[in-house]
């Protein structure tokens, strides 16, 4: 099986970011590129992180109105990304015509609650119910506009899993301790993500500030 482990290159300096890369390049399955580094490198970062031959999942989180979100997805097909995420909170008409925009071999997926929040921050949002709930409601709806799978966190994704089969579920928030630590709320292991259905281990800071980041992403690896 194709290791699940999708390094997030939240970094600003592009030489950094693919030092990082290719140390730990035989302990991941790809490389997540989210909006600190599209933000700081564009288009010719994204070229450079794909010559290093992993696939490349980028996180631009669209969220606008649906002819603004296609017209996005049109733009990034020259960079044949194998996963690009969209905000569920967008709507379904965004959700589908996002689908419709994507390119051939790639995913579309909806995130639906931040892992940075949890039941309260998300009651000051003005969504009612847990984050629980409201992934649940996302889901079914990204479900229901053709998208490929969501985000969630790993708290979500047996529930979602169970409820939505084919589904590909990407899973961050994950921290080897399986503690809340920072900015991240709903936390647990890669392990238990894995065994719980995620398809994708999004894994940032516990390899990318680790002291040794191939002995972090080595063990993390072991654990899977
Ligand atoms: O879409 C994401 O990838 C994402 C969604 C979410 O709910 N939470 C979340 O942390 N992420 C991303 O996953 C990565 C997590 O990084 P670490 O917390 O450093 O492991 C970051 O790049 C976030 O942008």
């Amino acid at each position: 099986m194709a290791n699940p482990v999708y390094l997030a290159l939240d970094l600003p300096q592009l030489d950094a970011a693919k030092t990082l890369c290719q140390k730990v390049k035989g302990h991941i399955g790809g490389v997540k590129l989210g909006l600190e580094f599209f933000c700081a490198h564009g288009h010719h970062g994204v070229h450079e992180i794909a010559h290093l031959g992993l696939p490349v999942f980028l996180d631009l989180k669209l969220h606008d109105i649906p002819n603004t979100v296609a017209g996005a997805m049109q733009a990034i097909h020259v960079l044949e990304p194998a996963i690009v995420t969209v905000h569920a909170s967008g709507g379904r008409a965004m959700m589908e015509d996002a689908k419709a925009a994507a390119g051939e071999n790639c995913k579309v997926v909806a995130v639906t609650v931040l892992t940075s929040l949890d039941d309260a921050a998300l009651g000051r949002t003005g969504v009612s119910g847990t984050a629980h709930d409201q992934v649940m409601r996302l889901a079914d709806l990204a479900e229901a506009s053709g998208l490929d799978g969501i985000v969630c966190s790993g708290h979500e994704v047996k529930a979602v899993h169970d409820q939505w089969r084919k589904g590909f579920f990407v899973v961050p928030g994950l921290r080897p301790g399986g503690r809340a630590t920072g900015d991240q709320k709903r936390v647990v292991t890669p392990r238990q993500a894995r065994d719980d259905g995620a398809s994708v281990l999004v894994i940032g800071r516990p390899i990318s500030r680790a002291e040794d980041p191939l002995a972090a992403a080595r063990e993390i690896e072991g654990t899977l």
